[in-house]
């Protein structure tokens, strides 16, 4: 029988949702992504299978999630771990791209070395921190992120740790749960987010989103970033550009961080940053826990040299029990949840789709990561 693409019905429907739900995604689908998704068709027609890719499970906590799975099988065949090292020999020459989601499968020389027609490893996550870009480079083999996908709801994050802990929610969840509770007395207060100043060091996708949202609730909008946004993009979310990181801890009530881990932003907050934030300041971390060093944030804390943390990221994932950071009143901490939806996970894994696809059929990658 002939082999019928089944990438063909998917796509278009595909191509839809990409346009109603990828806010940010819409510009680059329409001036290239759509081009792309007609040029995949034609390409991919002519091929007889479908391109095998490795991903570490299926289903399970750590697997690919089962409601994913129908969607990856129209356009790959999916090969997991297990099988492969069951099946090496045969599935080795066959698989062509890796499919990873956070630390899963670790893409070592090892696997590398065993995967001789491998094109491309793609992320579906923006941070790549985890990736030995350098190394998978020197196989020529590519590596793709999703940094449209994560956005909206990494942003969201961000906002909802800043609210949570200016408005003391976590305290008040146990107050108004706890059995020692009798009355709702009015002896401790948060503080306002609504104009208060907004630092945020990092203004990338993510960034810019918290931004948007932020703008929302009046606050006054400072950011550093290596590179500086243009001018209308300030001017559309009223964020005024600061080219020394410390002018913005100065100024800030809340900093937060949306950076990517490199080796220029390992524990790029340290004693003498937070001593320069205010003592009335809370720094909210929805990146990688390395950006921080995390002693100097305890005794930042215990010292009240800033006022609060909000952290999505630490290090390691998740803290030991006994760790300081879990017994600070100051302190809320989240398992790093920003790309925890439904819908981000769902976007993550069309991107991946897309960058893997487009690698494979020599196309313009949507989201390639190029090794420094
Ligand atoms: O942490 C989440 C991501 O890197 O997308």
């Amino acid at each position: 029988a002939a082999w019928v693409n089944p990438t063909n019905k998917c796509w278009s429907k595909q191509a839809k949702r990409n346009i109603t739900s990828l806010q940010s995604y819409k510009v680059e689908l329409k001036s290239t992504g759509r081009k792309m998704l007609s040029a995949y068709q034609a390409k991919i027609m002519g091929e007889k299978e479908l391109p095998s890719v490795l991903v570490f499970e299926i289903g399970g906590p750590f697997g690919i999630l089962e409601s994913h799975v129908e969607y990856l099988r129209k356009h790959f065949n999916l090969v997991t771990v297990k099988e492969f090292q069951r099946r090496k020999e045969e599935l080795c020459e066959k698989i062509k791209s890796v499919f990873v989601f956070e630390r899963r499968p670790v893409i070592d020389r090892e696997l590398l070395e065993s995967l001789p027609r491998l094109k491309v490893v793609g992320n579906s996550g923006v941070g790549v921190n985890h990736l030995d870009l350098k190394l998978i480079s020197s196989f020529g083999v590519k590596v793709t992120n999703t940094p449209h996908a994560v956005s909206d709801s990494t942003a969201d994050i961000g906002m909802a740790l800043m609210l949570a802990s200016a408005r003391r929610l976590v305290e008040g969840c146990y107050i108004a749960s706890s059995p020692d509770t009798t009355h709702f007395a009015v002896d401790w207060l948060g503080v306002e987010v609504t104009r208060a100043t907004l630092g945020i060091i990092g203004m990338g996708n993510i960034g810019y989103k918290v931004a948007k949202r932020a703008k929302a609730f009046e606050m006054n909008i400072l950011y550093h970033n290596r590179n500086r946004r243009k001018e209308e993009e300030e001017q559309a979310v009223g964020a005024t550009y600061c080219k020394n990181i410390d002018d913005l801890l100065q100024q800030s009530d809340f900093v937060m961080l949306v950076v990517n881990l490199t080796s220029e932003t390992h524990r790029l907050i340290g004693k003498r940053e937070l001593e320069l934030m205010k003592p009335t300041a809370t720094l909210i971390n929805i990146s990688r826990g390395e950006v921080i060093d995390q002693d100097a944030l305890v005794e930042a804390l215990q010292n009240k040299v800033i006022k609060a943390a909000a952290l999505d990221v630490t290090y390691p994932e998740p803290l030991p029990r006994d760790h300081l950071l879990l017994q600070l009143k100051n302190v809320i901490i989240t398992p790093h949840i920003g790309t925890a939806t439904v819908q981000a996970l769902f976007m993550m894994t069309e991107e991946t789709v897309e960058n893997i696809l487009a690698a494979l059929n020599d196309l313009p990658i949507p989201s390639e990561v190029i090794p420094k």
